[in-house]
Parts: structure tokens; sequence; C-alpha cells
């Protein structure tokens, strides 16, 4: 069974369309199965870093926020994030962190809500509720709660599954993750939003864990607002910068509860009344973090044909599907096929290779509910991760006792699948 495994994954392996792809990152021989916590570094940024440092910021100094296209790198890179969530351009800021993008959003989606009840105290009617996903990442919930407190909302945690169900007149906004990041479980972003909208709430969507991963669809399903970060299918790297959506049509309506001067209509004009810009770069707050700015930027030449370094629009040659240098086309639909691919083959080599009733998935098995990980549920998961840690294959720990492995389609091989799954099984064997 093991030799037929390992030949189908070579197999598999060679008619791989996106193959060619894995030679954009820096990789050893371990199994890397923890980009959706942080994804590889690509090829591309080193060299861009070092122009960065070195010319922009050693020799061009305080000129390159205009020459080198440094003040506006928020919205250019948005620009560039954009198709890969189905956004068109100009909906799209980077800046700050998943977790304070999520505040910028709750509270503008509140504001929105309330316009027209300004009037209304609270009581029957009035918008005082905020959902919240019950499973969420962490941050998220903590932030929602104090949105809520701030805004003088209830917030009410849910199950993604729950919300349908939650919804009233009173829901102000709901706050989901596409993807959770613990079972790998992907959510109906459009049923749901369709749902949200109907009560006259407003969604707000957590993309983290499907971002780069699999199609998002933003704008042809009427999200409202939407946050994800950037280091980990994006491969940003560590603490790259989060980016904030906000649909066209509100973005006149956002009213960010962070109004820092950047988002001033006119910035350098130091004015002591604030007017917001208009567009997508309402939603920055302070001096962009430049250097993990635009080493994420060198780090999505992956999508656009693995150009070295410098700015581009996308479309186009070069720009995501549209062909590149070494002829792969890279379109989130291919990758979203890959991931599949690979998850489904490691479920079935874990099958094989893994005693039965020692591990249970947690991740559904249908491509509809899949995002790009699997999770199984272990007994001293803890303790089993170090071990496989040790011997090469890299994934994560989730306490309590969940064995975390993101499969990033642009680098991931069926032949690291099919290995992960094997060294599981062994350390499983030996473990007892
Ligand atoms: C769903 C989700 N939201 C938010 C975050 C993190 O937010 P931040 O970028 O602020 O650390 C993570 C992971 O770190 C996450 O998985
Ligand atoms: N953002 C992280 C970090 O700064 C350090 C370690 C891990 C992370 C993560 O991304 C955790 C991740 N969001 C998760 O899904 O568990």
């Amino acid at each position: 069974m093991g030799t037929a495994l390992a030949s189908l994954a070579r197999e598999l392996d060679a008619a791989d369309e996106l193959s060619g792809l894995r030679a954009r990152f820096v990789l050893d021989d371990a199994v890397y199965l923890d980009g959706n916590s942080l994804g590889a570094l690509p090829v591309s940024v080193p060299g861009r870093l070092t122009d960065v440092v070195y010319r922009e910021w050693g020799e061009l100094r305080i000129r390159s926020w205009d020459e080198s296209g440094w003040w506006t790198a928020p919205e250019r890179i948005g620009d560039r994030i954009a198709p890969l969530v189905g956004a068109a351009p100009g909906q799209i800021v980077v800046g700050d962190s998943t977790s304070v993008n999520v505040f910028k959003a709750v509270v503008a989606a509140v504001r929105m809500a309330e316009e027209g009840q300004e009037g209304q105290e609270r009581g029957e009617g009035r918008r005082d509720e905020i959902l919240v996903d019950a499973t969420t990442f962490p941050t998220d919930g903590y932030i929602a709660e104090s949105a809520a407190r701030m805004t003088g909302r209830t917030l009410r945690p849910v199950t993604p599954s729950e919300v349908p169900a939650a919804l009233s007149d009173r829901t102000a906004a709901v706050l989901l993750n596409h993807v959770d990041y613990r079972t790998g479980r992907l959510h109906d972003l459009p049923g749901l939003t369709a749902a949200i909208h109907e009560a006259g709430a407003y969604a707000v969507w957590d993309l983290c864990h499907s971002a780069g991963a699999l199609p998002v669809g933003l704008d042809a399903h009427g999200v409202d607002l939407a946050v994800g970060c950037t280091y980990k299918y994006l491969n940003g790297g560590p603490g790259s910068p989060a980016y904030l959506y906000v649909r066209r049509d509100l973005q006149p309506r956002f009213d960010s509860p962070l109004p820092g001067w950047t988002s001033h209509t006119d910035p350098f004009a130091m004015a002591p009344a604030y007017a917001p810009a208009p567009g997508a770069a309402r939603g920055r707050v302070g001096t962009p973090d430049i250097l993990s700015m635009l080493a994420l930027e060198a780090a999505l030449d992956v999508w656009y044909g693995g150009r070295d370094g410098g700015p581009g629009g996308p479309g186009g040659p070069g720009g995501p599907g549209g062909g590149s240098a070494d002829g792969t086309a890279v379109t989130i639909e291919s990758v979203r096929a890959k991931s599949l691919a690979l998850t489904d083959f490691f479920l079935r080599c874990v099958a094989a290779y893994v005693p039965e009733g020692r591990v249970e998935s947690l991740t559904p098995t249908a491509h509809a509910e899949r995002g790009s990980q699997v999770a199984l549920r272990c007994d001293d998961a803890g303790d089993v991760m170090k071990a496989l840690i040790h011997q090469g294959v890299i994934g994560d720990f989730r306490h309590p006792d969940v064995l975390r492995f993101g499969f990033t389609p642009l680098y991931v091989t069926f032949t690291d699948a099919e290995r992960a799954a094997r060294v599981l099984g062994e350390t499983l064997k030996s473990m007892g």
C-alpha cells in the first residue's frame, strides 16, 4: 500500500500544472505544512528588500515617499491582492494588523447600521446586537467584544450555522470567518452574506484562512466589509500588514473609528479638522510600514509570473491567470483545484497509514465545506507534533488536541502529503 501511494504521489506531481511554482520559494527538504500560519519565503523578496533598504531608503531617503511610490503603496498593493479575493480595484487598502482592521470594520459596520436610527433610544427596533462567530480565532472575538462595548451594543456569539436563525431587525453587524482556523471548515459566504442582508445588517468577513487558497468572490457576493492577513497563503512574511476591503458603494459611508492623518483627504495640509479621503484610502490610519509592505508586494509576484521586484498592476500579461515568465498560469481556481486534490490525497494516505481510530478528522470531507487545511483530533497531539517536526514534517498543534496541516498549493507537493501521512502513521505506531 505504502509503495503504491508513494508512486501515485509521484504521478500526481508529474501531472500537476502548478508544480513549477515551487521554484519561486525558498524551501528545503522538510515537508512544510504550516503555510496557514506563516507562508514560505518567495525568492523575489530578498533582492527587492535589499534594493528598498540600500537604494530607496539609504540613497533616496525622504524622496522615496514620492519617487519610489512609498506613499501610495497601501492602495497599490491592495489592488494587487484584489483579483485574488474577487474584488475590482480601488476597494482594498493594505496596512495595520488583522486585529486593527477587524476593529475598524466592525465599528464602521455598526455606524452604517445606525444611520437613520440616531434619534432612537435603546429598545425595540434599534439595531443593538453584533453577532460574532463563536468558534472564531480569539482576536476577532476580543475585538468584537470591545467594539460592542464602545458602540453600546450587545455581542452575541453564535456558530456560523446558527447565524440565519439568530438574525433579526436587532442585528447591526455580523463578523464571520470564511474558513475556521482550527477545523478548516469553509463557511457559506454567499448564503450567509445574503441572509445578513435580508435582515438589513452588515456582513464583515475575516479571510485570513481563505485568501490565496480559494476563490472568495467579494464583489460577486456583495460582501460589505472584509479583512485578512497576508502572512499565510499570500506569503508576505512574519507580521506583514493586513488589509481592509470596503465595498465601493459603501465607501462614502465608511466612518473610520481610527481616522488617522494618512486617511485625510489632504494629509499634508495638516488641517485641524478631519476630512476623510475618498475611496479605499479612507481605511488608512498612520504611516505605512514600508519595509513589511514592500516585502509583501514582492511576495505577490508569485501570482504575477514570478517577476523579480518592482510594482506592477494586476491584469494583462503577468497578472494572475495572465501567464508568466515560465509559462505557468496562476489562477485562484487552479490553486483551489490543487488544494482540494492535496487534502483529499492526504486524507486518503492518513486512512491507509494511521492505525484505525487513532485520529479523527475535524475537517469536513465535502469540498464545499473544506478550506485548505486538514485538522486531526489526536490524543497527545502536542507530543505527536513535536515528534513530526523532529522528523521534518512541519505542521502545528492547536490546544487541546488538534494536529493542523496546512496545504499551500503553490509549493506543497503530493509527495509531501504522502510523506507527512506516512511519518504520522509511523510515529503513532511507535508511540502506541
Ligand atoms: C482568523 C484569524 N484572524 C486574525 C488573525 C490574527 O490577527 P493579527 O494579524 O492581528 O495577528 C489570525 C491569525 O493570526 C486568524 O487566524
Ligand atoms: N500570526 C501568528 C503569529 O504572529 C505567531 C504565531 C502564529 C500566528 C498565526 O497566524 C496563528 C494562526 N492565525 C492560526 O490560525 O492559528
